[in-house]
């Protein structure tokens, strides 16, 4: 049962195949089983588990965790509504020789694991084979999920009938995308591994804490990154993301715009055409208050043809086109309205929206949300999920911006000065508690790096 963070993330397909390459089917199934009943017995004390076994491989899983619990002398029981129809699973139910309660009439126990579904569901879940689910979930203290909650999908985020809100979800080998993305990743809890020794490489990972450029004795403000906000028709927000960015570790901020007051260490300058000129700026911020007239337009195109590395968010993005040739490093912020009006719209994952989105305009793509991925043109991607639920406020954008600014213009390449600002504007969210505003956020950014 280890932590996700930075792990890879597979999609079933590449799941079966990294299966299939290890060649040891029934070992791998022995060990995810063991490494449920594991996890299982850690949390349950000495309280009773009921098992859900389902048809398949998942259901394998079930019946030798239910094995292996029994063995250990812990109380357990299993149910199913259907008999195994893999070989695999077969076996596996084989070697439980207590009874198989009828999902229909089984009774609840405090701790229920739920092994009815996995990278296999292929269509809803029977409405009453669902209905004795939630009841055993809800009469149930914990609920933990065998490798994904029975009624999600496993590559897109998708729910096909929603499952009970699970407590922990154990991954089997690998964190799967619908671990991460919404909504189905709500239904999830908690996510921990359960390492099968698959070492599966992929081009999509788990975000992780990144390793930020510290300053050293030699350093000064200049070479601990120089960032330029372009400010417009609402200077509060551009001076949100101002603040951001130096609460981010930048060591020197301009604020390009309107407005006056404090932080000092904001340096306040009017916007004119030369402003972006200055060849000690590593980093230019658009969008935040930007607004959506001529104005704002002349700024956005002196800023693309600035051949500074350009973070663009908010009003920017509904100025930008998306398929001009890129003169610099440039990240993209949007959200899921923005990414519908750049790209159109599509039903494909969010994890490929962004990909075909960053592969398309040659950028790497922050895209937002309560689960946000980072994607390259490359293909990379990292996933960070788990984001507080209290970032849905105004404002919050503004600061993720200003952020990047600061990361990016501390050297980081496009891709880890993405990530490493999504991961310090959850972070901060995390310190905030709840109900904070975006002011708050800023001041946690120092905080958390
Ligand atoms: N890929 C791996 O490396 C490993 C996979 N294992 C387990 O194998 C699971 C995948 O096993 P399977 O491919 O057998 O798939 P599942 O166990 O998820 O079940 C799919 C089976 O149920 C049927 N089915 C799909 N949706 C249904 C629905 N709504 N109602 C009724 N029947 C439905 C399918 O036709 C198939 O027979 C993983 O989630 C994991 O738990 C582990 O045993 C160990 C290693
Ligand atoms: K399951």
């Amino acid at each position: 049962m280890i932590p996700i963070d930075g792990h890879p993330i597979l999609t079933a397909a590449t799941m079966r195949a990294a299966e299939q390459a290890h060649g040891n089917l029934s070992a791998l199934m022995a060990q995810a089983g063991a490494g449920v009943a594991t996890a299982a017995r850690r949390l349950a004390g000495a309280s009773e588990v009921l098992v859900l076994c389902g048809p398949g491989n998942n259901g394998g899983d079930g019946y030798v965790a239910a094995v292996e619990l029994h063995v250990a002398g812990h109380p357990v029981r299993v149910a199913a509504a259907t008999e195994p129809r893999t070989d695999l699973a077969r076996a596996a139910r084989a070697r439980w020789t207590g009874p198989v309660e009828p999902l229909a009439t089984a009774r609840p126990a405090p701790i229920l694991i739920d092994a009815l579904f996995g990278t296999g569901l292929s269509r809803p879940l029977d409405a009453v084979h669902a209905m004795h689910f939630h009841r055993l979930a809800a009469a149930a203290r914990l609920t933990i999920a065998v490798d994904l909650p029975s009624g999600v999908t496993t590559d897109d985020g998708r729910v096909l009938t929603e499952p009970p809100r699970c407590h922990l979800t154990l991954a089997l080998g690998a964190v799967k995308p619908s671990h991460l993305l919404q909504p189905a990743a709500r239904y999830a809890g908690h996510v921990r591994l359960i390492d099968l020794g698959l070492s599966p490489a992929s081009v999509a990972t788990v975000i992780a804490r990144p390793a930020f450029r510290d300053p050293g004795p030699d350093t000064h403000k200049y070479s601990r990154g120089m960032v330029a906000l372009v400010g417009g028709a609402m200077p509060g927000a551009s001076e949100l993301a101002s603040i951001a960015a130096l609460r981010a570790g930048a060591g020197y901020v301009l604020h390009l715009g309107d407005g006056t007051g404090p932080p000092h260490a904001l340096v306040r300058r009017p916007w004119s055409a030369g402003a972006l000129t200055d060849p000690r700026i590593g980093a230019v911020v658009i969008g935040p208050g930007l607004g959506r007239d001529d104005t704002a337009r002349d700024r956005l195109a002196t800023a693309l043809a600035s051949g500074r590395p350009l973070v663009i968010d908010g009003d920017a993005l509904h100025l930008l086109d998306a398929d001009a040739p890129r003169s610099a490093q440039t990240i993209l912020t949007p959200h899921a309205g923005e990414i519908d009006a750049l790209f159109g719209k599509s039903t494909a994952s969010k994890i490929d929206r962004a990909r075909v989105a960053a592969a398309r305009a040659d950028v790497v793509v922050i895209f937002k949300g309560p689960d946000t991925v980072i994607a390259a043109p490359d293909s990379r991607v990292t996933v960070s999920a788990d984001a507080s639920d209290w970032l849905s406020a105004a404002g919050t954008g503004d600061v993720l911006a200003g952020a990047t600014g600061a990361m990016l213009a501390s050297g980081l390449p496009p891709f880890e000065a993405a990530t490493a600002a999504v991961w310090l504007h959850r972070e901060a969210a995390r310190l905030c508690g709840r109900s904070f505003i975006a002011d708050d956020l800023v001041g946690a950014l120092s905080r958390v790096r």
